[in-house]
């Protein structure tokens, strides 16, 4: 597990640091972190560094001194740098004095800055880092435009600019890393936008001591191995968590059984259904005790509720039905648009173990949801009194008390229809299991996510599309990869 900081409280740990260390120690410890990385990318990109071509894009503030200073030790390795300064004027003068000094090229108009560009074999993104407002300016716009044109590797400094360090949502115009160095912790972009800042390297620049506690935590895999639960010798079927699937419907039965079978392939306890969807669950999976209702069901340790199950008044009395056991409940789809349309839902669910899994639209339907996804779900966690999983290529978990989680997958291959039915069998075998609901939504969404990778190949090579009942039937590997994982 690791954690993430918003710029704010990096800014905040930044200041007796920086009141107790040389002037511009800290910048040149970033810088020099930054060099690093970009001697290695030229190296892995082009077999050498002497000679080699790298662009600064250089902004008005720190972020900009940090890639002036990382272009003076780059210069000073043989490599040839440009610096293009977008506000001539503001450029950090210490920094920029460097790079003179070595003799490094300055240029300060847009159509030299293209041509340098579109020459070189690696581009620093130094425009703007955790200071950044909105979206790229129009210089800055076309030089990262050049960059993506002609193919050019962008190292973003800190982060990409354009994409909002805080929120992760990219402007109009955004630089899309191949890469990112980044220095005293991970904020939140590096998390929310994985896809546009690469692979992240972390420098330490000795902020440890000054950060507070996380506000948001980023699960690896040995932290979901460790916690996934296992049979031991003492255990049999019913004492691992029999986990009830209250889904589908003779409209979807196949909720129902993407589902059962997601729960049943998440632990080696004991599934049970309970819904019209009971003839297809049976012939798909023989194991799964199926029967017509909630009532008829027999005794589980936690329900998942709301797949395929319509938003009418049957759908209304199965969800109240299972809140009112006071059992762990999974609610999804038509569970969480109940739940925005009925007050008296909501109250059965507030406090008890619940945990909901939206989408964006499903989200909006119980809560406000704004560009901070990671806030919204937060408020929403906390007002509804409810775990809540905000579903998107970064899956955010908010308890009630206020943790927050994010996992950002892999890649955007869950895009799938069905895809959430898995995700709902997943987690409701885990909170069958025992595991809170934040936990159960932080191990769920990890290995669904390894699951739908291993699924369409992406583990292997570029991938092809993968249908929701190949990201279930990949659960087991996806398993057995966090387990060995857990050291
Ligand atoms: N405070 C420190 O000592 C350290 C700061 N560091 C660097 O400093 C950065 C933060 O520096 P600053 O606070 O100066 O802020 P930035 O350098 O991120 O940006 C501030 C400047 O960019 C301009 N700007 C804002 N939004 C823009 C946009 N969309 N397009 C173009 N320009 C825009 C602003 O007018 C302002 O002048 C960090 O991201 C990091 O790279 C590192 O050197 C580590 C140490
Ligand atoms: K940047």
């Amino acid at each position: 597990m690791y954690g993430v900081w918003t710029p704010e409280q990096v800014g905040a740990a930044e200041e007796p640091v920086l009141a107790r260390t040389p002037e511009g120690a800290l910048m040149r410890r970033a810088a020099h972190g930054v060099a690093q990385v970009a001697l290695a990318e030229l190296r892995r990109r082009t077999g050498g560094v002497a000679g080699r071509r790298v662009v600064v894009l250089v902004g008005a503030g720190n972020n900009g001194g940090d890639g002036l200073w990382a272009g003076d030790e780059l210069r000073r390795r043989g490599v040839a740098v440009t610096a293009v300064l977008l506000s001539p004027d503001r450029a950090h003068p210490a920094g920029l004095a460097a790079l003179r000094k070595q003799r490094g090229r300055i240029v300060t108009d847009v159509e030299h800055g293209v041509v340098a560009v579109d020459h070189a074999d690696l581009v620093l993104d130094a425009i703007v880092g955790t200071g950044a407002r909105g979206g790229l300016r129009p210089e800055a716009a076309t030089l990262v435009d050049a960059a993506r044109t002609t193919d050019v590797p962008i190292l973003a400094v800190d982060t990409p600019s354009g994409v909002d360090p805080l929120t992760g949502v990219p402007g109009e115009h955004h630089v899309r890393a191949a890469a990112t160095v980044t220095f005293g912790a991970r904020k939140p972009v590096h998390v929310l936008a994985a896809p546009l800042c690469g692979p992240v390297t972390l420098i330490d620049i000795g902020l440890g001591p000054e950060l507070p506690p996380a506000p948001v935590d980023v699960l690896d895999a040995a932290d979901v191995g460790a916690r996934w639960p296992v049979p031991g010798p003492g255990d049999d079927k019913y004492s691992q968590g029999v986990v009830g699937i209250a889904a589908g419907s003779r409209t979807y039965p196949g909720a129902a059984v993407l589902a059962s079978g997601a729960a049943a392939l998440s632990t080696s306890g004991m599934v049970r259904y309970a819904g019209s969807a009971a003839d297809e669950v049976r012939a798909a999976w023989p194991e799964i005790v199926a029967t017509d209702t909630v009532g008829e069901a027999g005794r589980v340790q936690a329900w998942v509720v709301g797949p395929g199950l319509g938003t009418d008044d049957a759908g209304a009395q199965t969800l109240a039905d299972v809140l009112d056991t006071g059992l762990p409940v999974l609610a999804d789809a038509d569970a969480v648009t109940l739940l925005g349309q009925h007050a008296g839902l909501r109250e059965k669910a507030a406090g008890a173990p619940v945990l909901i899994t939206p989408h964006a639209g499903e989200f909006a339907r119980v809560a406000e949801l704004t560009d901070d996804r990671v806030d919204s779900a937060r408020r929403a966690a906390a007002d509804l009194g409810v775990t809540l999983l905000l579903k998107g290529n970064a899956t955010v978990v908010a308890a009630p008390d206020g943790r927050v989680l994010v996992h950002p997958a892999g890649s955007a291959w869950l895009a799938t229809a069905g895809s959430g039915d898995v995700l709902s069998g997943v987690a409701g075998a885990l909170l069958a299991a025992g595991l809170e609901p934040w936990w159960a939504g932080g191990c769920a969404a990890f290995v669904h996510a390894r699951a739908a990778d291993i699924g369409a190949g992406a583990d292997i090579g570029p991938g092809s599309p993968v249908p929701a009942s190949h990201v279930q039937a990949a659960l087991s590997t996806a398993i057995r990869q966090v387990r060995e994982a857990r050291g």
